[in-house]
Parts: structure tokens; sequence; C-alpha cells
């Protein structure tokens, strides 16, 4: 059989079984094979995944593992952590797995070795860090740095907010603050309160351009030298960039400088200076507890077979409920707390990755990454999971959840509470409610017949909503680092299939584009004239309200 062939067969075989899959469900799956957990089940440094409440049966998986195989996933996965150029748009490397590997990991970007800078730039950090955190390092007037205010946006503010807040148990240095909007509210509010003289500034941005990060560092440069003089600053400013020039034009010294590297994305960035705040936060050993669990799902990534490989796997269960069952969007639900702020992390590595119209042979693309959304449970079960069971949109649900609380045995029941309500979700999508059975709860509730007739169709479950559930012991920082890898392996299996490039993000620059051609008609300096009669109408309406 031909490659075409091949490829034909697979494509059919996934079409047939998804339309199969709309008439059987997930229900019949589980009552057609008792080990069906077992089955469509795997594990890997500290997680469980769970994909058996998905319409996945045998044939379906053996479907996907041949489109993986057609699509050369392992063979591109290899390409990558052998440091090729694979991020085509901008010729990098992309090997952001090297700044949580040992050296002997021998990570080379396009040829040449990267570890020992890896490695000085950790340890730098970690200097840093142990010198801020036990007062070595004060702020310009000999005071402990209790504050510190992280300024950057996107990669350099998401993946260090979801952490630092994932991990609070552990957090033993200064208070971590973070400011991302260019809206003068988030750095107003976020100064309130603070004092300059305990207060350190981390300056975080790649580019070292971005104009949010830009005009709030130069704001708060201004609060640090209004209050302390011009001389303070250095003593108040660090900088994490690939851009050194830039940064050593701002003013802050070189030994406050952490850099990192083109062939490290800015959504695949924590692992890097830019987890400097963190570090702060709950020291160097715990951050390279952070980095060893990321990098134990790396090494499981690179040599798991197929069935057993997480990342495969839940890429493999995204691209079906995606482009097979045309599911537009996926729910990231953590019924955890302080993974809150995960799903805003995923939202970027996921949608400024798979968001793209174009693959990698320059031609459209029919289709690619899903709107990806969230909140914690149990909130989001007072809030939208009316939708997610009875809705006319069927939205992939993605349980995360730890077994074991840092709560100690006073608040036991909060973690009892909080499981049973996560397996009781992910139970309820997959069976469901039918209309026999609501009809007779509300008879066996005291309802007359016509009654329970009446309302009955309106508390029918359709059930055979499809989850994964991902389980881990308690959330440490290991398991935090794993968790992140494993969704970082599992976006670029999706590109794989979609056929499209991960790593570039050409699709925010036309706005920026715009937005600093507006500057000047906005402060009225030049005029609208010449925009749409939207923007037209719009400007004019600002001004006169501005005016008022
Ligand atoms: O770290 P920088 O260069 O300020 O960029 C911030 C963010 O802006 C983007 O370039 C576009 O959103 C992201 O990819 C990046 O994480």
């Amino acid at each position: 059989m031909t490659t075409q062939q091949q490829a034909s067969e697979t494509k059919t075989t996934l079409e047939t079984r998804a339309a199969a899959a709309q008439e059987v469900g997930i229900k019949r799956l589980f009552a057609n094979d008792p080990a069906r957990f077992t089955d469509f089940s795997a594990s890997a440094a500290g997680l469980l995944l769970d994909y058996s409440k998905t319409a996945i049966d045998a044939t379906t998986r053996a479907a996907l593992f041949a489109l993986a195989e057609e699509a050369e996933v392992e063979a591109k996965r290899d390409s990558m952590f052998a440091g090729k150029r694979i991020n085509i748009t901008e010729n990098r490397s992309v090997l952001h797995v090297a700044l949580r590997a040992e050296p002997a990991d021998g990570y080379r970007a396009d040829g040449d070795p990267v570890s020992a800078e890896v490695m000085d730039v950790l340890n730098a950090m970690a200097n840093f860090s142990t010198k801020v955190r036990n007062g070595e390092i004060t702020g310009s007037g000999g005071d402990l740095i209790t504050d510190v205010v992280n300024i950057g946006i996107g990669g350099s503010d998401l993946g260090p907010v979801m952490a630092t807040l994932a991990l609070a148990p552990y957090h033993d240095g200064p208070r971590t603050h973070f400011v991302s909007n260019v809206d003068g509210a988030h750095l107003a509010d976020t100064l309130k309160g603070l004092e300059p003289k305990t207060t350190l500034f981390i300056i975080a941005s790649k580019t070292f351009t971005t104009i949010e990060t830009m005009t709030n560092a130069e704001t708060a440069r201004q609060w640090i030298v209004s209050a302390l003089g011009e001389a303070a600053v250095g003593d108040h400013f660090a900088a994490v960039s690939t851009a050194l020039d830039k940064v050593d034009a701002f003013g802050i010294a070189s030994d406050r400088i952490f850099g990192f590297w083109e062939w490290v994305g800015g959504r695949y960035s924590i692992w890097s200076a830019i987890g400097l705040p963190l570090m702060l936060a709950i020291g160097p050993d715990n951050f390279r507890a952070f980095l060893s669990g990321a990098r134990e799902i790396d090494q499981h990534f690179k040599s798991a077979p197929m069935d057993q490989n997480l990342p495969i796997l839940l890429g493999l269960v995204g691209y079906w409920h995606r482009a097979m069952m045309d599911y537009p969007t996926r729910a990231i639900i953590p019924y955890d707390q302080r993974l809150s702020r995960f799903p805003a992390y995923l939202q970027q590595l996921d949608m400024e990755s798979n968001g793209k119209g174009v693959g990698l042979d320059g031609k459209l693309v029919p289709i690619s990454g899903p709107v990806v959304w969230g909140e914690p449970g149990t909130n989001g079960q007072h809030a939208f999971f009316q939708l997610i069971h009875q809705g006319t949109e069927i939205i992939p649900i993605e349980f995360l959840v730890g077994a074991r609380a840092h709560e100690g045995s006073g608040m036991a029941m909060h973690q009892t509470l909080l499981l049973a309500n996560c397996l009781a979700q992910s139970e309820a999508l997959m069976k469901g409610r039918s209309l026999d059975e609501a009809r007779q709860q509300l008879l066996e509730a005291g309802k007359s017949a016509d009654d329970a007739e009446r309302i009955a169709p309106h508390r029918v479950f359709s059930g055979n909503r499809p989850s994964v559930t991902i389980l881990y012991a308690k959330l440490d920082p290991k398991t935090l680092g794993a968790l992140i890898a494993l969704y970082e392996h599992r976006v670029f299996v999706e590109a794989q299939l979609f056929g499209i490039n991960a790593f570039d993000q050409w699709g925010v620059e036309l706005g920026k584009e715009l937005a600093n051609n507006l500057v000047p008609v906005v402060t009225g300096e030049a005029s609208a004239d010449d925009r749409d009669a939207s923007t037209k109408g719009l400007v004019a309406a600002i001004q006169s309200l501005r005016s008022a």
C-alpha cells in the first residue's frame, strides 16, 4: 500500500469512527469493556492520564496512532530535541527542553552545545535569588527586599504568575506581584502599599521592545527615582531578556541582567530567567525540582511507545475532539484552586502556538487548534457547567486534580469534597440521565404524573460528553513542572497533526502596528479622517468624553 493509500485509509477509518461515536456514544464503551479504565489510561512522571471517558475505542486509537505515524510525529519530535531549526518562518531551533536538562543530555542549538550557558544563567539566578532572600542584596538604603514586582506580558508574565500561585505553599521569600497591562490601573494598584526602599522590579521582556512592558518599566523607574533618587535605580531593578544591548540602555547593571536565547519561545520560557520571580519566591532548590519534573516528561516523551506516551496520547485525544468530532473548544478545569491561572497560561501556550491558518507548506489549512478556556472547579459548577451538561455544543473537558492537599487533616473534608465533585462531574458528563430516569425521580419526589411529564424533559442529561482526567498526588514543584511540560509537548503533537508551525506568532503583529499609528490620533495630534467610519466615530466619541 502506498503512503497516500495508507493516509487515505486512516482518514476514512477516523471519519467512520467519528460517525459511529456520535451514535454509539461513550456509555456503551464502558458497558462493553469492564477494563476500559485500564485500557485507556497511562501514567508517567507522577501523572495519571485517564482518557477512558472519551469515545475513543481500540479501532479509533489504532487509526490515531497510524495518523501520528503518517504525520511523522516521533521523527519531528526527535528533530526538535536535536535542535534543528524547526521554527521555519523565524529560522530558529526550539529548545526550551534544554532549559531543564542535565548537562549529560547534551542538547545543541543547530549543532552548538547549549548546556554551559544554560547552567551559567541558572547559577547566576540562584546566586542572585539567594542573596535577595537572605538580605545580602538589599535596597539602596540597606533595607531587606520584601516585595518583587515583575513587569512583563504574555510569556513574560503568564508563566510566572501561574507557577507562583500554583506553588504558594512553598513561598518563603519576598512577596511577588505581577504587572502586565499597559492600563495604568495595573501598575498603580500594585504599587499602592509598596515601599520603594524595599521593592525590587524585574523587567521581563524577551525583545525588550514590548510597549506595555517598556511603558510600565519607565513609570516604575520614575517611582523609584522620585522616592530614592537616580542613583537608586541600579539597586531596585533587574532585567530578563535576550536583547542585552537594550537592557543596558535602560541602565540596569550587568550582574542583574539574566539572559535567554532566541531558541526559547516566550510562551515556553518559564524554565528560563523568566522564572526568576518564581525562584525568588520558592528558592533555588524548589525551582530545580520544578525543572526536574519537566525533564522527566521530556525523557518520557522522547522514549515511551505511543500507546504509553502521555504527550502523544493527550495530543491525539485533542486532535480527535477538534478535527474528527469537530468540537471547536476545550475547557481546562483544574479541581485545584492554586491552578486557577493554568487555563489562562494554556490559552497562550495553545492558542498562540496552534491558532494558525497557514500550514508549514504556506498553504491554508482546513483546521487548526481549538479555543482553550477554563476556570477552576468546583466554581465552574456554579457558573457554566449548565451549558457543559445540557447545552447544544459539546465541550471536551480536561480535569486536573491532586489526590492530596497541602492543608492539614483539620481541612480533610475540603479535599474529600473537591475530589468527589471532580469525579462526579466527569461521571455525570459520561452517564447523563435519561427521560425515564428523570420522570421516575420526579414521581418519587411526589410530583403528579402530569407535572413529572411536563418537567422531565428539562431534567434530561444527554451524557456521552467527553472528558479526560489528569490525576497527581499533590501539587508540588516537580508535579507542576511535569504538568506544564506535558501540555507543551501535547501542543507540539497537535501542531504536527495540523501541519502547522507552533513556534511563531505573526498574528500578534497587525494590532501592534495599528496601535502605534493610532496613538497620535487618540491624543488628537493626528486626524482620524483617513480611518474607517467606525474608528473615526469612536475616536470622536472618546475625545468628547475625555474633554467632558
Ligand atoms: O517577552 P516580550 O518580548 O516582551 O514579548 C511578550 C509577549 O508578546 C508576544 O510576542 C506576542 O504576544 C508573545 O509571544 C510574548 O510572550
